[in-house]
């Protein structure tokens, strides 16, 4: 099956200011992608491109094969898009502005609306200038799945939100995706990028760092070992292990850490008395936050 994003060599600059750079990405139907990265890393920029929001310094973003500039308002029809800054007319009731929306998308069942009001606990009657901020983003994320896009552009969808209703969001992911709906969120929250999605890409200062499985991004961070022998410690042994580093041993106790497969490392330990086994599991967090870890100069580098 075709793409459903398609980005070549996109590249943004903003005067001087370098927004995103040669960006190559591809998104299949179906697929969860989780787009992280810091403030000011071009997430907003390389969403606002997809949907032909603002043009292209060079190279090029296609949504289903088309060219959204061309083929906008087929396009905007199987798209649901939730802008990180999202808007809508203050003085309407919730109701009134999402069957106005939903008129715009050619038509939502109420039903539709309201069980997604429920789901999110959002009271129709309300109005929207009455709102608190997590709940004007509660509008959002109803208009952007009522209709059931084949495609969702989240930017930052959680932003605001309480913890349950976060997790409201994250089943609402999972169900869009069952469904065969392709979504691409972006996010500065690792833990709720690493429940929902099947691929991550890592933005850094314009530029994708780390693109993935979460499984394998999991895979590649360093775990932290610790085991304790119930007889003398095979220290040559641990040192000779492909991805062991910084080996310590205490009494019958070894600390190292372990890059990628604990495959060999189980292979060794089955041939010993062990004690004790503790290995912290590296959650997307720790990866997340190795790739961050960029100086300040790194942020001035985004100038062109
Ligand atoms: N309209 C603009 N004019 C000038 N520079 C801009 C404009 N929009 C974005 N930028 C710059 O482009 C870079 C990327 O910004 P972008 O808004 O895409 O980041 P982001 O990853 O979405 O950040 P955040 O998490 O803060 O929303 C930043 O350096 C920003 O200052």
């Amino acid at each position: 099956m075709s793409a459903v994003i398609e980005l070549e060599k996109l590249t943004k600059t903003y005067g001087s200011r370098r927004g995103l750079v040669d960006l190559d990405l591809t998104v299949g139907p179906g697929e969860v992608f989780g787009y992280l990265g810091p403030n000011g890393a071009g997430k907003s920029t390389t969403i606002r491109l997809l949907l032909d929001l603002i043009r292209p310094t060079s190279g090029r973003a296609l949504l289903f094969g088309q060219d959204p500039r061309r083929q906008a308002v087929s396009l905007h029809r199987r798209v649901g898009y939730l802008a990180g800054d999202f808007v809508v007319n203050r003085r309407q009731r919730v109701g009134e502005c999402l069957r106005f929306l939903a008129r715009l998308r050619g038509g939502v069942p109420q039903a539709r609306i309201t069980e997604l009001a429920e789901r999110l606990d959002l009271d129709l009657a309300a109005r929207i200038r009455a709102l608190s901020k997590g709940n004007r983003q509660k509008v959002g994320l109803v208009q952007a799945f009522m209709h059931r896009p084949d495609l969702l552009i989240l930017d930052e969808p959680t932003s605001g939100l309480d913890p349950l209703v976060q997790q409201t969001f994250l089943d609402l992911v999972r169900e869009a995706s069952a469904n065969g709906q392709t979504v691409f969120m972006s996010s500065h929250v690792m833990t709720e990028v690493e429940a929902v999605a099947d691929r991550v890409g890592i933005i850094r200062a314009g530029r994708l760092v780390a693109l993935d499985t979460v499984a394998q991004l999991r895979a590649s961070t360093v775990h932290d070992v610790q085991v304790t022998f119930a007889e003398a410690v095979d220290r040559a042994g641990l040192a000779a292990l492909p991805g062991v580093s910084g080996l310590t041993v205490d009494g019958s106790t070894a600390r190292f850490q372990l890059a990628g497969s604990p495959d060999d490392l189980i292979r060794l330990l089955a041939r010993q008395h062990v004690a004790a086994l503790r290995a912290t599991t590296p959650d997307l967090e720790q990866t997340f936050l190795t790739y961050y870890r960029a100086d300040s100069a790194d942020q001035e580098r985004t100038r062109v």
